[in-house]
């Protein structure tokens, strides 16, 4: 339960999915999934490989219209207006609901200062060079990249290790000042220490950017988020939300046996 306090400091925005199907041309990936992440906090997507989960995260910042023959039902609402109404601006919607992938991507060549602004570029932000020398800088602190390349900045992006580069990529997504940051399993291209550092980050975002992440990692689950949605397709049946909550609860004390099993590593 949030204090006062807590809400005053709270920024982001809250998403919420209401009745979302997918479909890639005739086949059905997705069955009316509806979930609300909050701001606040870090929402999880956990399940077996194919149930849907990348695609529910990519129908969030309307990336799923981009594969020929996909399609979509249901309604995404951004603070209570819909990303799919239309005129909805889809530049506008992806500035605001940013995306991290599962390999860092950086721009190789592009020094580390100039790949924190790269996105400026996209949105059609012009900024003094004194301002983009402070983003840079908070972007870079806000990241948990600072301390390890202020010295740097000149640098290319691809010389950084890849925890390093993964970081890089949350700065360069904050530069464009989103609500909202999704990310697609983070930390799968990463090693143990890199991992923590990100899921430091992740913590350290939390109060600032509505953070919905994808994690084949239970225990990652259960440390970085307080909300969690466990999806399933079963037998070749679209993939849908089996159960959701607090994290500590579905974790704890899931309501579904096939929760339990999940979470508890008996497949999947
Ligand atoms: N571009 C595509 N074209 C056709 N089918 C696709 C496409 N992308 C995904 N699918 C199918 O949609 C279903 C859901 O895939 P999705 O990648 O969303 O699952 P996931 O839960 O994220 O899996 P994983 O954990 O392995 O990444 C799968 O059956 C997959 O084969």
């Amino acid at each position: 339960m949030q204090t006062e306090v807590d809400l005053e400091l709270t920024l982001g925005a809250t998403l919420a999915a209401v009745d979302v199907s997918a479909w890639f041309g005739q086949r059905k990936v997705l069955d009316r999934v509806s979930l609300t992440m909050g701001a606040g906090e870090v929402t999880a997507l956990i399940g077996p490989s194919g149930c849907g989960k990348s695609t529910f995260l990519r129908i969030l910042n309307r990336m799923h219209e981009l594969v020929p023959a996909a399609s979509l039902a249901g309604s995404v609402l951004l603070d209570g207006q819909d990303i799919y109404e239309p005129g909805r601006r889809i530049t506008e919607t992806r500035r605001r609901i940013g995306m991290v992938f599962q390999k860092p991507n950086p721009f190789p060549a592009m020094s580390i200062a100039d790949n924190v602004t790269a996105g400026l570029k996209l949105t059609g932000t012009s900024v003094s060079r004194a301002e983009r020398e402070s983003l840079v800088e908070e972007c870079l602190t806000r990241a948990g990249l600072w301390k390890e390349v202020r010295d740097r900045l000149r640098q290319p992006g691809g010389a950084l290790s890849g925890g390093q580069q993964q970081r890089l990529c949350i700065a360069r997504s904050l530069a464009v000042r989103p609500d909202v940051l999704l990310m697609d399993e983070p930390c799968s291209a990463l090693d143990p220490t890199s991992t923590r550092r990100v899921e430091e980050t992740i913590a350290d975002l939390r109060t600032e950017v509505t953070i919905v992440i994808v994690t084949h990692n239970m225990q990652q689950a259960a440390r970085v988020s307080q909300h969690c949605a466990f999806f399933l397709a079963e037998d070749g049946t679209p993939g849908h939300i089996v159960e959701q909550g607090r994290t500590s609860t579905v974790f704890s004390d899931p309501v579904d046996p096939r929760t339990a099993d999940y979470v508890n590593g008996r497949f999947g």
